[in-house]
């Protein structure tokens, strides 16, 4: 990297926010540590220097990013159904986009190794009771007891080992390309266009007839299917952290992306200073406080170069305010001309408290902040480029609305998720069905086509 002061560990000399500190036993966490640092990578250099390359084409216009999965993985829910639904639904939905926007979807889960969160309170009270709050099965349980709530070290390797055979399972389902999907029994019955998703269907029986894939440039009929995950806990990033022997750089091998959370990107802060100096594609949450100068400034820290695909700005306004706060990001970055991809995580800005007292999310508002990104980015003449989600291809009952409308009432009845709501199958592949159909592409072909 330009700067040569850069080392794994120089965030150690930064302030950070949101890593534990109670760990009781400060050398079995160094040790796990060393050890760490002493695994094989999770993810490899040139995968991830392709999906720089692939990013870089959303960054010119030419390809779509959608990025989802899981708000915090964890180990109960650590399953082959679990990870092979929310890899199909992801797939689909990005056939549904390709479709419409008739451009490559770059495909990125939020999965092996999304198990890290910032809390709004450190602290939880129950019953009298109060406790550290759960922060991730990385780092403690979520059973409301003091033990389950101390933070231990094995959380990490068994984060690890649990990420390792996730993209185990991954990269067997990729081998095996677009051929399921072809089955339209796999597809979900709720939330879908039936015209769109007949024509994508037999778009796909044609393709396997001739025997060629929907994937670009691609040799086989593998898909490229890509990992990531907040970059919070920087002790374990630094461990996953190796040089290149061929002297291009440091990759972090825990995933092929990572991104900066919106609670911690200060400009003088250890996250930013860490991120600095991966080769990795990297992610910025952009919320509603963002304002255009910090956002250049936090370019100038991680991009001094422009490099093409490095930089992924996230927007988590709400759905009231991106109309609001987004178009002068959208401004800046424009003038200040260096490559970036404008993604919308309609997610995180919409987050409220149900009557009955569960964490929820209305699909109305999710569907209005991705309308709202949408319009700004016709105004300011920039692309689209992408879509970040909290989803799973399990049928929960965590969000409210959708095609199968899930009202307060119905909460109670499927709701597992170890952080915040997500959408279930229904709801997320109708958000993409929705996003199609307001996609000029799409409304040519169907000019066309009436
Ligand atoms: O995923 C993001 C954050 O960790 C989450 O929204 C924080 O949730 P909380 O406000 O319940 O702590
Ligand atoms: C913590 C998250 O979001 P944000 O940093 O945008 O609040 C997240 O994506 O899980
Ligand atoms: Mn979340």
């Amino acid at each position: 990297m330009t700067n040569p002061t850069w080392t794994p560990d120089s965030w150690r000399h930064k302030p950070v926010k949101y890593m534990p500190e109670d760990y009781p036993d400060a050398q079995a966490l160094a040790q796990t540590e060393a050890e760490l640092s002493r695994l094989p990578p999770l993810v490899f250099a040139d995968e991830t220097r392709r999906l720089t390359a692939r990013l870089a084409k959303v960054a010119e216009g030419k390809a779509i990013l959608l990025q989802g999965g899981d708000c915090a993985e964890s180990f109960k829910e650590f399953t082959t159904d679990n990870i092979r639904d929310t890899y199909r639904l992801l797939l689909q939905m990005a056939m549904v986009l390709t479709f419409a926007g008739n451009r490559p979807v770059v495909k990125v889960g939020r999965i092996a190794g999304q198990f890290a969160k910032p809390r709004s309170s450190p602290m939880e009270t129950l019953g009298g009771v109060t406790l550290p709050s759960y922060r991730g099965d990385i780092i403690n349980g979520m059973e409301f007891d003091a033990q389950a709530r101390t933070p231990d070290p094995r959380r990490l390797l068994k984060a690890y080992h649990q990420s390792s055979a996730t993209l185990n399972l991954l990269r067997a389902f990729a081998q095996r390309g677009y051929e399921e999907l072809a089955e339209p029994q796999r597809w979900p019955q709720g939330g879908i266009n039936r015209l769109l998703a007949d024509r994508i269907l037999e778009s796909l029986s044609f393709m396997r007839a001739l025997g060629v894939s929907p994937e670009p440039r691609s040799s086989s009929n593998a898909i490229d299917f890509f990992t990531s995950h907040e970059a919070l806990l920087l002790n374990v990033e630094e461990a996953m952290t190796r040089a290149e022997p061929d002297g291009s750089g440091w990759y972090d091998a825990s995933a092929h992306m990572l991104w900066i959370g919106e609670r911690t990107r200060q400009l003088d802060g250890g996250h930013v200073e860490f991120m600095r100096g991966i080769q990795n594609p990297i992610g910025i949450k952009c919320g509603p406080t963002m304002e255009p100068d910090e956002l250049l400034r936090l370019m100038d820290l991680l991009n001094p170069q422009g490099i093409p695909g490095r930089i992924t700005l996230i927007g988590r306004f709400g759905a009231d305010r991106v109309a609001e706060r987004l178009p002068r990001l959208m401004a800046a970055t424009r003038r200040d001309g260096r490559p970036v991809i404008w993604s919308i995580d309609p997610m995180h800005g919409n987050t409220h408290k149900a009557g009955n007292g569960y964490k929820t999310r209305s699909f109305d508002r999710i569907l209005t902040e991705v309308c709202g990104f949408m319009d700004a980015a016709a105004a300011e003449g920039v692309h689209p480029g992408g879509l970040h989600l909290e989803m799973t291809g399990q049928n929960v009952t965590e969000c409210l609305g959708g095609p199968q409308p899930v009202t307060e009432d119905d909460l109670s009845s499927r709701y597992h998720t170890h952080c915040d709501p997500r959408l279930n199958a229904d709801q997320a592949l109708q958000l993409a069905f929705l996003v199609a159909e307001s996609m000029p592409s799409l409304r040519t072909h169907e000019a066309r086509a009436a």
